[in-house]
């Protein structure tokens, strides 16, 4: 298993990566290498789309600012060849597994939370409690629109509950190469990142029990001595 380089088993995912010749518009990017097929590709631009049914209009239209980021997002969630570190089983009906706390840049987050300001929604997990009856998600008795910004204080706020955590949200600029873009062109800059990750989580193994075996050894000396 090649964790920089493989798929999800969720819903629309291919089983392994491969080049898409035809990826469509907002889901180009990920051409050379990709999870997601010139459909799904293709679905990700609609509204209500075969892919979850979900109605981002739920509270009126959403601008089309606003839209944009949650189509790139499912271009993201979709396509990506490289979220094998943050890769979880899920205890869902509808996908064996998720992605859980990918460090998202700080840009991504925060433009995606400005261009969605003047929206209106009125859940902030967008993955539970829908009413299905009419075969897209509704807003559920009780509950009631509300201002973007009411219901995500934060850019923080919206990028982390949006989707029960798939997001981390990080204060990493792109720059930094340790966190992930939702937006890129060119060659794509998420497996350097995911390799530092998959690095640093081994290392976490067993770097603090050479560290203590050497500050033991030490002390051990040190009062000999
Ligand atoms: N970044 C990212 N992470 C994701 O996990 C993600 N997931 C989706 C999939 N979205 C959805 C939304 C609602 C339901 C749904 O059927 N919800 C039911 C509960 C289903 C169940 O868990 O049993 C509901 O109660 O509303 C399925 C998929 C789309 N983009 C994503 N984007």
């Amino acid at each position: 298993l090649d964790q920089l380089n493989m798929c999800m088993d969720a819903k629309h995912h291919k089983v392994e990566p491969g080049p898409e010749g035809a990826l469509h518009r907002q889901c180009a990017p990920w051409r050379e290498n990709a999870c997601c097929t010139a459909n799904t590709s293709e679905e990700a631009h609609n509204d209500n789309s075969y892919l979850y049914y979900f109605n981002w209009n739920h509270c009126g239209a959403m601008s089309s600012k606003c839209k944009q980021h949650l189509i790139q997002d499912t271009c993201f969630y979709e396509c990506s060849p490289h979220l094998g570190p943050w890769i979880q089983s899920a205890d869902e009906n509808w996908r064996k597994e998720r992605i859980l706390n990918v460090p998202l840049c700080k840009e991504d987050c925060e433009q995606w939370w400005e261009d969605c300001k003047d929206d209106f929604t009125c859940k902030t997990n967008w993955h539970k409690g829908w009413d299905w009856s009419s075969g897209i998600n509704k807003c559920p008795a009780g509950s009631h629109c509300r201002k973007w910004t009411d219901v995500y204080a934060t850019p923080k706020s919206m990028c982390e509950q949006i989707w029960s955590n798939s997001y981390l949200y990080t204060t990493l600029t792109k720059d930094s190469g340790r966190c992930m873009q939702l937006w890129f062109t060119g060659p794509n800059p998420n497996k350097k990142v995911a390799e530092y990750y998959l690095n640093t989580a081994q290392r976490g193994q067993s770097f603090p029990v050479t560290t203590l075996l050497f500050l033991t050894a030490t002390s051990f000396f040190v009062t000999i001595f």
